[in-house]
């Protein structure tokens, strides 16, 4: 990590312009979601080098000319488009907001499952529950409500979760068969995608899912539908019950971007569970994405950023962790990490754990 280890290089005159981007970072926000919106950006892309003014703007688009105006106006001072005589034309941001997949699935998830929900942050903070849940239901955690989401924020939360797994799987799935598994214990298996992963990359492998009743009911019915029904198997659970114990048929144990759902003390009774069911041969791999370990500071921004989602809207006890914090909890759990890969996917470490 090279970055967070110095003060920032920047005047005072500089930083007290950087104060007032945050304390109107939710104008900016919501600007940047309406341009994209109203297919204004676009609109402006498509113009080219010579730009495009605002009459040609409201001729061509269904936004009054106010509504872009106002939109355009704020844009330029986020350095989203610069300005030629009357007309806009894209700049360099502007251009990764309206054609950066990471940028545009971060945006979508802030806006659908968080924005409304962060007012509480404050509340989350103090009773270290998801105060900000309450806009979507009345669950302890967003885990059992997830299949009950309004659709915007269920189809934002599950593209937002696949797209940061999708992008690591292929590599992991690599290295994971190379201890050729017979059967894999998917916690938090979610809609199924690693056990439909699994089950085409090695036709004998056998992957039991072990999750909360309405995910597992997706993801059984989702190997179904891919025809791998008899090899992927459910066992429904509530991990944060204690006494609930681990699936033991399984020589692998993989948890993917799971841990960070969970509290530092729920994590160690997670791990111990999970140690209990393993033997001297058995393998724990967990995949995270931790802040420190992050190859660039953009990436430790949205790792940092997205404990946040766990703090207001997710559990208010969980987050994005440091990795020293996960090697503890590890170590405290009777285990030891016997393989260490980082750079995979989006900023994901593999850790490979046995039993001690
Ligand atoms: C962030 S998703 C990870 C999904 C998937 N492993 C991936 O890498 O994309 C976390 C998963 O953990 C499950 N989960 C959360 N709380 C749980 C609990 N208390 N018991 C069992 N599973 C839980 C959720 O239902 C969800 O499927």
């Amino acid at each position: 990590m090279a970055f967070y280890d110095k003060p920032a290089e920047i005047s005072a005159f500089n930083a007290k312009f950087e104060a007032q981007k945050i304390a109107f970072a939710p104008v900016a926000f919501q600007v940047a979601r309406c341009l994209l919106k109203f297919d204004i950006l676009k609109a402006v892309d498509d113009a080219g080098k010579q730009g495009i003014s605002l009459s040609a703007l409201t001729d061509k688009l269904d936004t009054s000319e106010y509504g872009i105006s106002v939109l355009l106006d704020m844009g330029l001072s986020m350095g989203l488009v610069w300005q030629q005589d009357d007309n806009f034309i894209l700049d360099k941001v502007g251009y990764f907001l309206l054609n950066d997949d990471m940028a545009l699935k971060n945006l979508d998830f802030t806006h659908h499952v968080c924005y409304q929900g962060l007012f509480d942050l404050d509340k989350a903070i103090e009773t270290g529950t998801p105060a900000g849940l309450q806009v979507f239901g009345d669950w302890k955690t967003i885990y059992p409500g997830l299949s009950q989401l309004p659709e915007e924020a269920k189809r934002s939360w599950f593209e937002f979760d696949h797209y940061y797994s999708d992008h690591a799987f292929p590599e992991v799935l690599a290295l994971l068969f190379e201890h050729k598994p017979k059967h894999i214990l998917d916690v938090g298996g979610n809609t199924g995608k690693w056990s439909l992963a699994c089950t085409k990359h090695d036709e004998n492998v056998n992957v039991t899912i072990m999750d909360l009743p309405g995910q597992l009911n997706v993801a059984l019915a989702n190997a179904k539908a891919a025809g791998v029904g008899d090899r992927v198997h459910g066992h429904e659970t509530d991990l944060l019950d204690e006494s609930r114990t681990f699936f033991a048929g399984a020589d692998t144990i993989w948890m993917s971007q799971f841990l960070d759902c969970f509290s530092k003390s729920e994590i160690l009774s997670i791990l111990k569970r999970a140690a209990d069911v393993m033997t001297a041969d058995s393998r724990l791999y967990i995949l995270e994405t931790f802040w420190d370990r992050q190859p660039y500071e953009a990436g430790a921004y949205c790792v940092n950023a997205t404990s946040i989602y766990f703090t207001a809207m997710a559990n208010g006890n969980s987050r994005m962790y440091h990795s020293k914090d996960m090697m503890r909890l590890i170590q405290e759990a009777g285990l030891y990490v016997d393989q260490d890969t980082d750079d995979l996917g989006l900023g994901h470490t593999l850790l490979a754990c046995k039993k001690k």
